[in-house]
């Protein structure tokens, strides 16, 4: 320590006397390397740390200590949930003279992962992820809070009956009567008008925070972004050809939801492997301007699942004969 050195936080009292929750650093640009399979290599994370203040009297806290707990943090090789919880105890320890019983650091960063196209072989390309680590330390109790984004499309429901319906009333006027009709006929008029009306689709999002254990051996994002993507069916593409497009199609035409219907089936498939799952979904409409959302709070006691429902999601992407 520089005892040459004004150190206003040591020698000064605060104007006004109170304590206050949160104290620390935001935005902190630093690497971190996850112990995330699947993820090769350091994120750029963007951290928040902070500890609390009850001291009314003490003018400020240690920034630079924690600023370089978390440095040292960065330079581990593959962080656990149990070196958040290290780093928060060294943080609150530090803090001692500031009476500081609490702590928590929030790690914002994207995830760059390698995605295979859904039909050309060895065809492939990047996708990010954004995802947010949040860990406190309050009064000896830890708790950890993951949270991932998953873009996926979506079709609406009743864009498409309502376009089938214009569909079938084209097919009507352009074959009138009770005429028989052949197959090629009808194929020919398929190939040219069955797209004289499209539902509406969309680029969409799905947020969703769960609760892990401090024992976890890793963060489990990629497991929990798969599991996502597996069960909305239609995660946005990275390298595509007219191959992929067109399977993309039959997913999508497979897969007609509501934001309602995105929002209970992630909640329904993490009802299992997590305690508490909170869902947000948002469909940035192209109908309209605003966007649709949906949440669920992760309390799935009261809900109902009906597995005898028809299930299209898992229909094979059929081969292209033609
Ligand atoms: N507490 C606090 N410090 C700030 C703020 N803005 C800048 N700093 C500076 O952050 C620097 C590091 O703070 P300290 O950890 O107290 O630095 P130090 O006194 O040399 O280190 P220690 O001897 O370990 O306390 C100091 O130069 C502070 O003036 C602020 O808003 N609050």
């Amino acid at each position: 320590m520089n005892r040459d050195l004004p150190d206003v936080a040591a020698t000064e009292t605060p104007s006004i006397q109170a304590p206050l929750q949160w104290v620390g650093m935001s935005r902190i640009d630093i690497p971190f390397h996850l112990a995330e399979p699947g993820c090769p290599g350091p994120v750029h994370a963007m951290a928040d740390v902070q500890v609390n203040l009850p001291a009314a009297t003490i003018k400020g806290i240690h920034m630079s200590r924690i600023y370089r707990m978390l440095d040292d943090l960065s330079r581990q090789t593959a962080i656990t949930p149990s070196h958040l919880e290290t780093l928060l105890g060294q943080m609150v320890e530090s803090h001692r003279d500031c009476e500081t019983d609490s702590a928590r650091v929030i790690l914002n960063f994207n995830l760059l992962v390698r995605r295979p196209a859904l039909k050309t072989p060895e065809l492939a390309g990047w996708k990010s992820y954004p995802a947010r680590l949040e860990a406190t330390l309050a009064r000896g109790h830890f708790s950890l809070e993951a949270r991932v984004q998953v873009e996926y499309s979506s079709t609406c429901p009743c864009s498409a009956a309502l376009s089938r319906q214009l569909v079938a009333r084209g097919f009507r006027e352009h074959f009138p009567g009770d005429k028989a009709v052949t197959t090629d006929e009808v194929t020919a008029w398929l190939k040219q008008h069955a797209t004289l009306a499209t539902p509406h689709s969309q680029r969409s999002e799905a947020q969703v925070t769960v609760t892990l254990a401090s024992n976890a051996p890793d963060f489990g994002l990629m497991p929990l972004i798969d599991q996502i993507e597996e069960v909305l069916t239609t995660p946005v593409q990275t390298a595509v050809k007219r191959a992929d497009e067109q399977a993309f199609a039959w997913l999508n035409g497979q897969n007609l939801m509501y934001v309602e219907d995105a929002a209970r089936r992630i909640q329904h498939a993490l009802l299992k492997p997590y305690a508490t799952a909170l869902v947000h979904v948002r469909h940035l409409e192209s109908l309209h301007s605003h966007d649709a959302v949906a949440s669920a709070n992760g309390n799935v006691s009261s809900a109902r699942f009906y597995t005898e429902e028809p299930d299209s999601r898992h229909n094979p992407i059929p081969q292209n004969s033609d």
